[in-house]
């Protein structure tokens, strides 16, 4: 009898189209809750021919039945999930492309055309539609340095988007505030001023093997990215196992590093579609690019446990061993597995050196690019060496003395306006109710970004915003100082604000000012003949070099610099 009356399932599964959109999977966070909606699709396909089969229908009947039911659902509830993301839903008044309201699709598409160049689309969109632009159904992204605090800032009512978290649990995922305060608080300690000073031997150590290296080239001109990446991962395997990961000697990329690589470019993608990432998890053996490095950690983490004893831990301490007592003081309703203590570690890995080594790579470039900056520099850091201290360094109260370095500070912090770390910023999600962005109001679950490439290249902010200009930081007693282009610090966001900011900003200027100190009293750096212009000091040469070092800069979550090519020329030579 069922069987007879297609007209009427086709009726009922069409009116049930736009009555389920409003009533369920408008309420649902699919973002989230992709494992519930696969199990509602297979039911909905599967059980209705199984039903009435048992009840005696022939089974093509059965079929055909449910096909016909499956059809006339999905067709209107597309159409309804349209009409209501282009005309009816709370962000229809905020502009942007029309096809990115209807779905992430639109911004993936246009992501992977721009060739891992995704702040740029970002930046583009802003310029042709305002401040705020409709990213994608549910997201904004806001380019106005007021909206920083209400979005990261430690008042702010945004979370982290909860997705994260069911993608990789680790500290930079956590969505639940008190949690991650709870794990943060650990960081913090490993990460503060008096722990980043003990680890000043060990990077005074590996700064000097590097240095060593490039004496070995004998001024012959190198690509440094490679060089940087090496020497920020190695600090950081030291810091964190141990151990170094043997790059500086070896000279060539650790196999677990350059699957993050990998890991990296496709993570620009997939967190647009945090959806389609949480569906790919329940395909049983699909590969986890992370994997090895993982594991890796854990051997390593197991190996330095077995290597060394509790006390020796403790009186040579390391930033893992800080992260490591999350498992006693973390409170005891977020108990840490080995598991999560390994995330941790690869997190500190990642998050620790694929950001610092683009700010080297491009200072490098500076400093061969503005050879009277170079010369500045290396006389403020000469000031900051004990005669004879080769091996073990610059004094790091006068090397982080703005009074002392001021140039060295300007350069760094022009370096990371106009070359972000990390180029796009990092998502938040409006809580349960509306809230004031900007004075713009945010309706509930939405996601917001702000985009710190587009807002440090922005003129309402610096004033001449695309030319290197380091004396704008110098301060205003400076005689060179410039601050007449600055006109609002605020849009200067490299490290993020708030809670969740960047829990290394103290460590990574001191890795780059070490580095910046003892390269700069051992070489002068240059670039190669062959690359120089015609005109070699000329105004417009230089200009042009820094135009191609941006447009080249790649964005794989974190920044991928242009190649710089330079050559480290011992001083004694010159
Ligand atoms: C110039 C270098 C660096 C830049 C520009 C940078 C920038 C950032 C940014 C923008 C975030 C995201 C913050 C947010 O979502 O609000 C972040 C997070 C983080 N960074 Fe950095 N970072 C740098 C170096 C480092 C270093 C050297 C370390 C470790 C030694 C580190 C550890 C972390 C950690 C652990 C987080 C996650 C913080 C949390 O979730 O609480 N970063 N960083």
């Amino acid at each position: 009898m069922l069987i007879s009356d297609f007209g009427a399932v086709a009726c009922i599964a069409t009116l049930l189209a736009p009555i389920s959109h409003i009533l369920l999977w408008m309420r649902l966070d699919l973002d989230s809750g992709s494992h519930q909606l696969l199990v509602l699709a297979n039911l909905a396909v599967l059980l209705p021919p199984i039903a009435l089969y048992i009840r005696g229908a022939a089974f093509f009947d059965a079929v055909l039945v449910t096909l016909t039911a499956d059809i006339c659902y999905a067709v209107p509830l597309l159409a309804s999930i349209f009409l209501y993301r282009a005309f009816f839903h709370p962000l229809r008044r905020y502009p942007g492309p029309f096809w990115a309201r209807i779905s992430v699709f639109w911004k993936v598409k246009h992501f992977q055309a721009s060739n891992f160049q995704a702040y740029r689309v970002i930046d583009e969109l802003h310029a042709k539609y305002g401040d705020v632009v409709r990213l994608g159904p549910r997201q904004l992204s806001i380019n106005d340095p007021s909206a920083y605090q209400a979005v990261y800032g430690a008042s702010s009512e945004c979370h982290r988007v909860h997705m994260l978290e069911y993608i990789r649990k680790n500290l930079q995922s956590l969505a639940d505030p008190a949690e991650h305060h709870a794990r943060r608080k650990v960081w913090d300690h490993g990460l503060n001023a008096k722990a980043c000073q003990s680890y000043l031997p060990r990077i005074n150590d590996i700064t000097n093997r590097l240095c060593a290296r490039f004496a070995g080239f004998n001024g012959r001109a190198i690509t440094v990215n490679d060089w940087c990446h090496f020497y920020t991962f190695d600090i950081m395997g030291d810091l964190g196992f141990g151990r170094s990961y043997g790059q500086i000697e070896s000279g060539s990329a650790h196999p677990a590093i350059l699957k993050v690589q990998n890991f990296l470019k496709a993570g620009v993608i997939a967190l647009q579609m945090l959806w389609a990432v949480n569906f790919l998890q329940l395909i049983p053996g699909l590969d986890d690019p992370m994997r090895d490095l993982k594991e890796w950690a854990e051997q390593l983490l197991k190996e330095r446990d077995e290597r060394t004893t509790e006390k020796e831990r403790e009186e040579n301490r390391d930033l893992m061993s800080y992260i490591e007592e999350s498992r006693r003081v973390v409170d005891s309703r977020w108990p840490m597995s080995d598991k999560d203590i390994a995330e941790d570690a690869v997190t500190l890995q990642v998050a620790g050196s694929d950001t610092s080594y683009s700010v080297l790579v491009n200072l490098c470039h500076y400093l061969a690019n503005y050879p009277e900056l170079q010369g500045r520099i290396r006389k403020e850091v000469l000031g900051t060496f004990e005669d004879g201290d080769e091996t073990t360094g610059p004094t790091w109260s006068r090397l982080a003395s703005t009074q002392q370095c001021p140039y060295l500070d300007a350069a760094i912090n022009e370096v990371l306006r106009r070359h972000a770390p990390v180029p796009m910023g990092t998502m938040r999600e409006t809580p349960d109710h509306p809230v004031e962005i900007a004075g713009h109001v945010v309706p509930a679950k939405t996601i917001v970004s702000c985009p710190i490439w587009t807002m440090q290249y922005d003129e309402r902010c610096f004033r001449e915003a695309d030319k290197f200009i380091p004396e704008r930081w110098l301060d205003k007693s400076h005689p060179e100082s410039r601050t007449d282009l600055m006109l609002d610090k605020r849009g200067f966001v490299p490290f993020s604000v708030g809670g969740m900011n960047c829990a290394g900003k103290y460590f990574a200027y001191m890795e780059i000012k070490v580095f910046a100190a003892k390269v700069l009293r051992r070489f002068e750096i240059v670039f190669p003949a062959t690359q120089l212009f015609e005109e070699k000091n000329g105004v417009q040469a230089k200009l042009a070099r820094d135009q191609k070092l941006v447009e080249g800069t790649k964005d794989y979550l974190t920044q991928w610099a242009s190649d710089v090519e330079v050559c480290f020329v011992p001083l004694e030579r010159r």
